[in-house]
């Protein structure tokens, strides 16, 4: 049997001409946490819709379990827990009538998960949702997807609302749920560096195309940031070994998939001066933002 949950291969979509996927390819493999990178409007929200079969994709396919997302059987779609802005719909229920109306959905309804993440939040059952600040609801809404106990989980933007300190609660405690029941994870996140110590491969998507597909440890090691002074001589510009470049007070900054010696000897034959030419270490949302640019 394949291991592999989620396939993309060579994903199009438009919306009224407009084209949004250009040939988006990669899968995430069962049991890996997966995460889905790009800026605004770079088209997650889509790929996405179309994993859940919302969107038929206007070429390419997309396989979840085996099975084309745009005719996903209602048990294989049992098998995926979704979080998307709009779950909680019922903001007039208490917490404890929201567990109740949710769990009669799902057959494998975990009350331990619910009750275990609502206890950290020192919120009573008969909480009313509607009283409850935005981050609040956001709590309750990760708690009611964590307890169906999908086998996939895909949590589009998770981080709606919440403060650093949950948010590091909730991946801390979703980082052991994974490994305990082996759950394979697609998740976005406009706070990438949340993200650092969770995922184990990445997409980068710029414009609906693939710029890194990639485990996050292979990206974070062969993407480089490296500075040097800005002397008023010739300016690097953009080629197959320079990524982008950035001028900042008086040095610069060039990012690459290259090595130091590759990068000065090119700097060297474009007759650049590559004297000071240093290393300049990353966290990973300074090599998002070093590859896809600030804006
Ligand atoms: N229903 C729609 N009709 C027309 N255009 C759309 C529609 N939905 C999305 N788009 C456009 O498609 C592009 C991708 O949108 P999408 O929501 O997939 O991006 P995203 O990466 O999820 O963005 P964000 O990070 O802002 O949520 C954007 O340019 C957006 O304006």
């Amino acid at each position: 049997m394949s291991d592999t949950v989620i396939q993309v291969d060579n994903l199009c979509h438009s919306y009224g001409g407009k084209d949004v996927l250009r040939g988006l390819s990669f899968e995430v493999k069962k049991g890996r946490i997966f995460g889905l990178l790009g800026k605004n409007g770079a088209g997650k929200s889509t790929t996405i819709n179309i994993m859940m079969g919302f969107l038929s994709p206007k070429g390419g396919v997309c396989r979840i379990f085996g099975e084309p997302s745009h005719s996903l059987r209602p048990e294989t779609r049992a098998r995926i827990g979704l979080l998307h802005e709009t779950f909680l719909q019922y903001e007039f229920l208490t917490i404890g009538q929201a567990e109740t109306f949710y769990a009669s959905f799902y057959p494998m309804w975990n009350h331990g998960v619910f009750r275990d993440l609502m206890d950290r939040l020192g919120l009573p059952d008969n909480r009313k949702i509607h009283r409850m600040s935005c981050g609040q609801r956001s709590q309750v809404t990760l708690a009611l997807i964590l307890a169906q106990m999908p086998e996939l989980m895909i949590l589009d933007d998770y981080s709606l609302g919440l403060d650093a300190g949950y948010r590091r609660l909730f991946l801390d405690y979703l980082l052991d749920y994974a490994e305990r029941y082996g759950t394979t994870i697609l998740i976005t996140s406009h706070i990438v560096q949340d993200l650092e110590r969770f995922v184990d491969d990445i997409v980068i998507l710029d414009q609906g195309r693939t710029l890194v597909s990639s485990s996050l440890q292979g990206f974070t090691d062969g993407f480089r940031c490296y500075g040097l002074p800005r002397n008023g001589g010739k300016k690097p510009v953009q080629d197959g070994i320079i990524a982008r470049t950035e001028c900042l007070g008086d040095r610069q900054y060039l990012y690459s998939f290259e090595s130091q010696d590759v990068v000065r000897e090119h700097l060297a034959a474009s007759g650049m001066d590559a004297a000071g030419l240093a290393p300049v270490s990353m966290t990973l949302e300074d090599a998002f933002i070093g590859l896809t640019g600030k804006y």
